[in-house]
């Protein structure tokens, strides 16, 4: 019997630190905005409005906390010595570049917190989850073991859900979790089928692979995650990225492609093998029929879709179709927004398109769709998780007071070096695992 299921939205609250470092080689907005100043406060609230949105619409929205930053047991890993305070001036004297890769609010991105497989797919019938190791970038390699608590803490019920380790933490298990994941389905509650899509083979270097930019995710990753999961090869399907693709820019699949129910919204060099993805979907979607929504060069070049991320936008059910959420960037690249126009007219499952304001996550290449993990979980799942972390209007409220009360207007890479900075964050963070009824999840906590 198909159980009553939703799909939940959990988004990364930005952290206190947000700033632009130019971390992420490959990622053309992180490059293209380096060294400006950010503004941490702006950034929380514009994620924070887009939540409430979502969620005055009826949609389950969950937020995920951000993380300890600068990170200082890494930088004592890393041999420097003294108190907070001397190992952040020597960071800082020595290698401002190491202080920037440590402060990073990068886990706001929760698209790569980890893959999550719904219980309907999975052998044990349990919600399967898996921290993404994000090995591909030193600053995100940092996020794991903490994104593994946070999740423990709100999904900490054993007989719904099954918690796993990252991968190992090298290049050839590259994994950066759900934005390189998409489920297909029917009803939410239903077997859906799980599209893993990969940048490179590690163990085949006769295999096509990117010349310019790195692949950050591997199939022996995504094949790992699946294994893990416990996901027969019905509901799995493993698909090449285009190498051309991330050569342009296009470092996750959800920079070129998203999918909801029984939708796939892409770009016709999304893929290495195109028809082949489709087939793959169909043969798996058992009274279900794909609609596969292409968009073509021609509508929307590359670059295009690139710049104004059309395609790390939010495909959301709705009452009479599909919602599109994307990011303010679309109606300002002239191919994008005509193409959004002629989309809801033309008659496909894609009723409507909205705009959020996201532009503080976008200077570093992050969109709609980077800010939220999506969960499906059925009734008892849903009431088994921490419920603290549900955005009521309540919680909205409380979590605006606390951003305007603890985050700074302004955060440039001069700035990551104050050692109130750190005072600041850790103050924050402990107010807000009390507010999210989280327990200890920081190390400074522990
Ligand atoms: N899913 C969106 C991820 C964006 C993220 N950007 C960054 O980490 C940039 C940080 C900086 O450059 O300061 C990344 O590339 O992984």
């Amino acid at each position: 019997m198909v159980k009553r299921a939703v799909e939940a939205n959990f988004d990364g609250l930005v952290g206190p630190t947000h700033n632009y470092a130019g971390l992420s080689w490959g990622n053309v907005a992180s490059r293209s905005n380096v060294n400006s100043v950010a503004n941490p406060r702006e950034a929380a609230l514009q994620g924070l409005a887009k939540m409430k949105r979502l969620a005055d619409r009826g949609y389950v929205q969950g937020v995920l906390p951000p993380h300890e930053r600068p990170h200082l047991p890494t930088l004592r890993a890393l041999g420097f010595t003294g108190n907070e305070g001397q190992v952040l001036s020597a960071v800082a004297r020595t290698d401002p570049a190491l202080l920037a890769a440590v402060s990073s609010a990068s886990a706001m991105w929760t698209a790569n917190a980890a893959t999550v497989s719904p219980s309907a797919d999975t052998a044990d019938q349990r919600v399967h989850l898996t921290p993404a190791n994000l090995s591909a970038k030193f600053h995100r390699s940092i996020e794991h073991r903490v994104t593994g608590r946070a999740l423990k803490a709100i999904f900490s019920d054993e007989r719904y859900f099954a918690h796993h380790s990252a991968l190992p933490s090298v290049s050839q298990f590259g994994d950066e979790g759900a934005a390189n994941h998409t489920r297909l389905c029917g009803d939410y509650g239903a077997p859906g089928v799980e599209l893993f899509v990969y940048g490179q083979e590690a163990f085949n270097d006769a295999a096509p692979a990117p010349v310019r930019f790195p692949a950050r995710q591997t199939l022996e990753a995504s094949r790992a995650i699946a294994r893990l999961h416990g996901l027969t090869d019905r509901h799995a399907v493993f698909a090449q990225q285009n190498p051309a693709a991330i050569d342009a820019g296009v470092f996750h699949n959800d920079v070129i492609a998203v999918g909801n129910g029984n939708c796939l919204f892409y770009h016709e060099q999304a893929f290495l093998h195109e028809s082949q993805v489709l087939t793959d979907l169909r043969e798996r979607l058992t009274g279900v029929e794909l609609a596969a929504v292409r968009v073509s060069s021609d509508q929307v070049p590359i670059a295009d879709a690139v710049s104004s991320y059309l395609f790390n936008s939010q495909l959301l059910a709705s009452a009479d179709g599909m919602l599109l959420a994307v990011p303010g960037e679309c109606r300002e690249v002239a191919s994008v927004s005509r193409y959004l126009d002629t989309l809801v007219q033309s008659g496909g499952p894609i009723t409507a398109v909205e705009v959020f304001d996201v532009k503080q996550s976008m200077r570093n290449g992050g969109g709609p769709a980077c800010l939220r993990l999506r969960v499906v979980l059925n009734e008892d799942e849903l009431r088994a998780i921490n419920q603290n972390v549900i955005l009521t209007d309540a919680l909205y409220e409380r979590l605006t007071v606390w951003v305007k009360a603890h985050y700074r207007d302004a955060m440039s890479q001069q700035d990551l070096a104050d050692p109130m900075l750190l005072d600041e964050v850790r103050k924050a963070l402990d107010e807000l695992t009390a507010i999210l009824g989280l327990g200890s999840i920081y190390d400074f906590q522990m």
